[in-house]
């Protein structure tokens, strides 16, 4: 992968244009013909009206009346044409920016949940470049009427020099004085580019930083520990580390342009003297001085807004490629097998000599782990704060692939194994469970998908995970809106909204993995026991076709029922058996037994 401080490599310039051109192509060709059209059509009108000026002038000169007056028609319907028709022009292609714009968000959004495990949103470098990438691509409005623009200057160009040369071949080297300041132009965006990098991370930061400041879930504590100077101190903090990077980046790149733009000036000044020298020595007619002036003043406007365009193309193009890299990052890594799983469980999941390291940390979360999870077993997982009990759920969802070792289902390595199919039987209550806001039907609902809208379905979900009162508690029932954060519904308080999540888990109907990573944290101790004897009663159900039930808690009270009791610590597994052989081991689950039984009583 490059990095973003990089130049663009060559010809990713062409190629982010044929994107473009390609997308605009597939939503709509008409619009596209008729934008690109326009805008070619705009960019001669200015160098021809200038032609019929001089035409205009000199019959004008010579007495020819009629004459002068169809040139003067011919100016002023070249000029009209030049005035209107890129307003026309801008109708087609806003509204094809607009559908480009909403096909890369679509895009977007599938790289940062397409990928099969989680890298685009637990690699901070990642994530930086997600996050420029998708202020960037806002941008491809610009981008297209830059590029159309460069359509029309192009014609127009040609158009201008074709005239110039005719008049005086040296007043083809006008042009050429566009180098420099072009040349500026494209030095000081990859200056503005990396500022632009450089801030991304402090951006991020003051931004979490402002929701966290601001969402209703933060405000309790923030109160209680009076931390809002603080979060306001750290947040503004951010944001100057942020606007210094960003001030002094353009600060450099607009000084480089503006001694790029001054070239030009030279060269303008010595054409504007050439046509007085040449008036002079009487070898121009008054058509001919004042075509030379005019034309060299749309030189001067040509190569301004070529100046102008290319910086937004060259945007472009760096965001183009950014999104290539992520597309072939997303598509690269963690490339997932196609064997469909089987649909009974025989034998269990087995973890293999399975060591795991989060991307970039080079710290094992996960050391040496063998264990077998029985199939049509209760698992429970048990461990301190950090033992990695999260990091095994992650891996046995097929998250993230061992660094080393093996996870098999029945025999079946999870790397060859179709990902997809994989989830289909997999039913997750996370300790961080996302809060849909959602009707509540569908909030529920979106643990088994085709079923999202099933109402006998979700509520016989919510039954099963012991929420069977929720929908009673709403005032619209399972129609009623959850959240506040978009639009006026009803807040749930968080024992609610882990109903929700618990709901989903027990929406898939015969999955062979069911997995409570301590989703229950809002409930007391009794919910959580009561809650998972429900869980072993459903394990029972579904023990007929062998699926495994994984519990994960810090409370030893109600992990006893459990099959076996796995015990992590520091990554690794220290302890493994049923509740009376650990106890019988006199280990560290016994010690902790002991401890929790001894408070409780
Ligand atoms: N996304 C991540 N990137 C890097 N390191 C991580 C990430 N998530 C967890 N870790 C690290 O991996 C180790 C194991 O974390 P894990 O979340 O698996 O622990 P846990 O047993 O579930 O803890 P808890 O009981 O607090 O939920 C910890 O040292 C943690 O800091």
């Amino acid at each position: 992968m490059t990095t973003g401080t990089e130049p663009p490599p060559r010809g990713a310039f062409t190629t982010a244009v044929g994107d473009l051109l390609r997308r605009c192509w597939q939503q709509s060709p008409a619009k596209t013909l008729t934008a690109a059209i326009l805008m070619i059509a705009s960019g001669a009108t200015l160098p021809l009206a200038a032609a019929a000026l001089r035409w205009l002038l000199d019959a004008a000169s010579s007495g020819q009346h009629g004459t002068a007056a169809a040139a003067g028609g011919v100016v002023a319907t070249l000029l009209m044409a030049a005035l209107t028709l890129g307003h026309f022009a801008h109708v087609a292609y806003f509204e094809l920016a607009e559908l480009s714009l909403v096909d890369y968000d679509v895009e977007l959004i599938g790289l940062a949940n397409g990928s099969p495990g989680l890298e685009m949103h637990e690699d901070p470098e990642r994530a930086d470049r997600l996050a420029v990438l998708e202020e960037e691509i806002q941008n491809v409005r610009l981008a297209l009427e830059a590029l159309l623009s460069a359509g029309g200057l192009i014609v127009g160009a040609a158009t201008t020099a074709t005239l110039l040369a005719l008049v005086h071949p040296v007043l083809l080297l006008l042009p050429l004085v566009a180098v420099p300041p072009m040349l500026a132009g494209r030095r000081a965006d990859r200056i503005l580019d990396r500022a632009r990098l450089a801030a991304a991370a402090p951006t991020r930061l003051a931004r979490n930083l402002f929701q966290l400041a601001t969402q209703p879930a933060t405000a309790k504590e923030l109160r209680v520990y009076g931390l809002q100077d603080e979060i306001r101190r750290r947040h503004a903090a951010q944001w100057r580390s942020a606007g210094d990077t960003l001030w002094s980046g353009h600060l450099r790149s607009s000084a480089l342009r503006a001694l790029g733009q001054m070239s030009f000036a030279v060269g303008y000044v010595g054409a504007v003297g050439l046509a007085v020298r040449e008036a002079a020595a009487g070898r121009q007619s008054l058509g001919g001085v004042v075509l030379i002036i005019v034309l060299a003043v749309q030189v001067n406007a040509q190569v301004a807004q070529t100046v102008s365009l290319v910086p937004a193309l060259q945007r472009f193009a760096v965001a183009d490629r950014r999104l290539r890299e992520l597309r072939a990052a997303a598509g690269g890594r963690s490339p997932t097998g196609n064997s469909a799983p089987p649909d009974r469980l025989r034998a269990g999941i087995a973890l293999r000599d399975v060591s795991f390291a989060y991307p970039g940390t080079g710290r094992p979360a996960l050391r040496n782990v063998d264990l077998l999870l029985p199939a049509g077993a209760t698992v429970a997982i048990v461990g301190e704060n950090g033992a990695g009990k999260t990091s095994l759920v992650k891996l046995l969802c097929g998250l993230y692939r061992p660094s080393h070792g093996t996870v098999t289902v029945d025999g079946i390595d999870l790397a060859d194994l179709s990902l997809d199919d994989w989830r289909s039987v997999v039913t997750v209550g996370f300790q961080d469970f996302a809060r849909y806001e959602f009707v509540a039907r569908e909030t529920v609902g979106v643990g088994d998908l085709p079923r999202v809208a099933d109402d006998d379905a979700v509520t016989a979900a919510l039954t099963r995970a012991g929420a069977a009162d929720l929908p009673a508690q709403l005032p619209q029932g399972l129609a009623t809106r959850l959240g506040t954060s978009y639009a006026p519904g009803t807040e749930l308080s968080g024992g609610q909204w882990q109903k929700t999540a618990l709901g989903r888990t027990m929406m898939r109907r015969a999955p062979l993995l069911v997995i409570l990573d301590e989703p229950t944290a809002a409930l007391d101790a009794e919910a959580e026991h009561a809650l998972f004897e429900r869980y072993a009663a459903q394990a029972a159900r579904t023990r007929s076709y062998g699926a495994v039930t994984v519990l994960v808690s810090h409370r030893f009270s109600t992990v006893r029922m459990a099959d076996l009791i796995v015990v992590l610590d520091a990554g690794t597994v220290t302890e493994a058996g049923g509740h009376d052989e650990l106890m019988a081991l006199g280990g560290s689950y016994a010690t902790l037994y002991r401890m929790q039984a001894g408070a409780y009583r």
